[in-house]
């Protein structure tokens, strides 16, 4: 564990580059700003003018009027966009709000605008981007030397080795909540005495159905999530439970714990976010009501805390929290992201984009919701073993994951036109 990427023992300081200096506010450049994770960290940021000062802002391009609200709310520097053919209604939604005299933000556009602003000068980089798509900016990031306050799971979990190869010990700030809370207990005690790392699983809006009640459900029932309020994809990967195979690999990548001693337990209240057991059998759990403003205040602020990022917990009304095992027959989501894990190389890439790929035939309708994880499992066992020892490199990841996007469509449009008799 002493090579890990996310330490709450070990500081970083980042590359000269932030504009404010250590006395000013602390400057930040957010990615994914119109998301779920962007709004929340910008409501974090109005609320603390002292603290933080955002330079730059980038999204897909798909809500501009928000992005310009944002752009002209914090006065930030340069806005950039993905899909350049939202660069008119950009810059139409920015004249409506800028006075004369004000100066614009400059606008960067096309796929390697986010990367661009991920190196600019700023203390801390959040990544709040969906989809591995934000691997470039989180690999800019850390070459940068800017701290990462890192939301969007799915870079490091197709990059593994090549975010290791670039980041400093304590470079990386876990925003996703469960690592989030592991970071915070691993506060708490010595490296050499942790025994596991225990990652908490709300079992999404079907716990407890059996893998043939889940055959028929609908995208509005995937999306209901009985905790979080969050983008599409990361909601249905709540459902499948592939979100907690994600943050199994998240965990052993940022923390350095072999697959076999870290565990998923279903806690569908929410309140643990996770949890560390220490070798003399003690464990230190992180607690608070399901709000990502705390974990993104944590992220951006580290080490400090931003005092009331989000309400803590009433103890002041009787409560229960509940524990259970997971159902690996129903949700075999979990065993499988371990498996590819474990296989390294380009099998989590290739896990990960067919997940993309099948989550959005899912939400398009057609591909059932258990094809869903049905499907993973068959483009990882078509992709087979990779070969160790090699050394991976960006170009691999893209060729796997090309591969696996288009094989994953492949047998999604398959599925899809399967009646559902046969498939039963
Ligand atoms: N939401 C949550 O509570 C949590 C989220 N996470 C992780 O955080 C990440 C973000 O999730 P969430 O906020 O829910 O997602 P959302 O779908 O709500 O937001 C995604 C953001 O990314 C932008 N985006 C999408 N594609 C690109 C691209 N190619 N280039 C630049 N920006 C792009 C979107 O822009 P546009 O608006 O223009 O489409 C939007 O700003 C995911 O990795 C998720 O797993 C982790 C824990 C909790
Ligand atoms: C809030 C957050 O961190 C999400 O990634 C969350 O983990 C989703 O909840 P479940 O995956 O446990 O349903
Ligand atoms: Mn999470």
């Amino acid at each position: 564990m002493t090579d890990s990427l996310a330490h709450p023992h070990l500081r970083f300081e980042p590359a000269a580059g932030d504009p404010d200096g250590p006395s000013g506010p602390r400057s930040l450049v957010i990615l994914g700003s119109t998301g779920s994770i962007g709004t929340q960290a910008i409501d974090i940021v109005l609320r603390n003018p002292d603290r933080f000062r955002v330079t730059a802002l980038s999204a897909a391009g798909g809500r501009v009027e928000l992005l310009a609200e944002q752009a002209h709310q914090l006065r930030v520097t340069a806005v950039a966009v993905a899909r350049e053919d939202a660069v008119p209604a950009l810059r139409t939604a920015l004249a409506d709000r800028y006075g004369a005299g004000e100066p614009l933000p400059e606008i960067l556009a096309g796929p390697d605008a986010a990367t661009e602003l991920a190196a600019s000068p700023c203390h801390t980089v959040l990544n709040g981007i969906t989809g591995s798509i934000g691997l470039a900016p989180t690999l800019a990031a850390l070459k940068a030397g800017r701290v990462l306050a890192l939301a969007n799971k799915e870079s490091l979990i197709v990059g593994g080795p090549l975010v290791k190869a670039v980041a400093a010990p304590g470079q990386i700030i876990p925003v996703d909540s469960e690592h989030s809370a592991l970071f915070q207990a691993l506060a708490g005690g010595e490296r050499a005495e942790v025994r596991k790392l225990v990652v908490t699983a709300s079992g999404g809006p079907f716990r407890g159905r059996t893998k043939r009640e889940l055959a028929g459900v609908t995208p509005e029932q995937a999306l209901a999530h009985p905790t979080w309020s969050m983008g599409p994809v990361v909601t249905i990967n709540s459902a499948t439970l592939v979100n907690k195979g994600l943050e199994v690999i998240e965990a052993h990548l940022l923390f350095d714990v072999p697959f076999d001693r870290i565990e998923v337990v279903v806690h569908p209240q929410s309140y643990i976010h996770s949890m560390v057991e220490f070798t003399d059998g003690s464990t230190l759990a992180q607690a608070s009501p399901p709000d990502m403003r705390m974990p993104i205040a944590l992220g951006i602020g580290w080490p400090e805390r931003v005092p009331d990022a989000a309400p803590g917990v009433d103890w002041t009304k009787a409560q229960t929290w509940e524990f259970f095992p997971l159902d690996g027959s129903a949700f075999p989501s979990v065993p499988l992201a371990c498996h590819v894990g474990d296989l390294g190389g380009t099998a989590p890439a290739v896990f990960n984009a067919a997940n993309e790929e099948c989550v959005e035939a899912f939400l398009k309708g057609g591909l059932p919701f258990t094809g869903i994880v049905d499907t993973v499992a068959d483009v990882v066992a078509e992709h087979g073993t990779p070969a160790r020892g090699t050394s991976l490199t960006v170009a691999d990841v893209l060729e796997a994951e090309t591969w696996a996007r288009a094989r994953a469509r492949e047998l999604a449009a398959r599925a899809a036109r399967t009646p559902s008799e046969a498939r039963a």
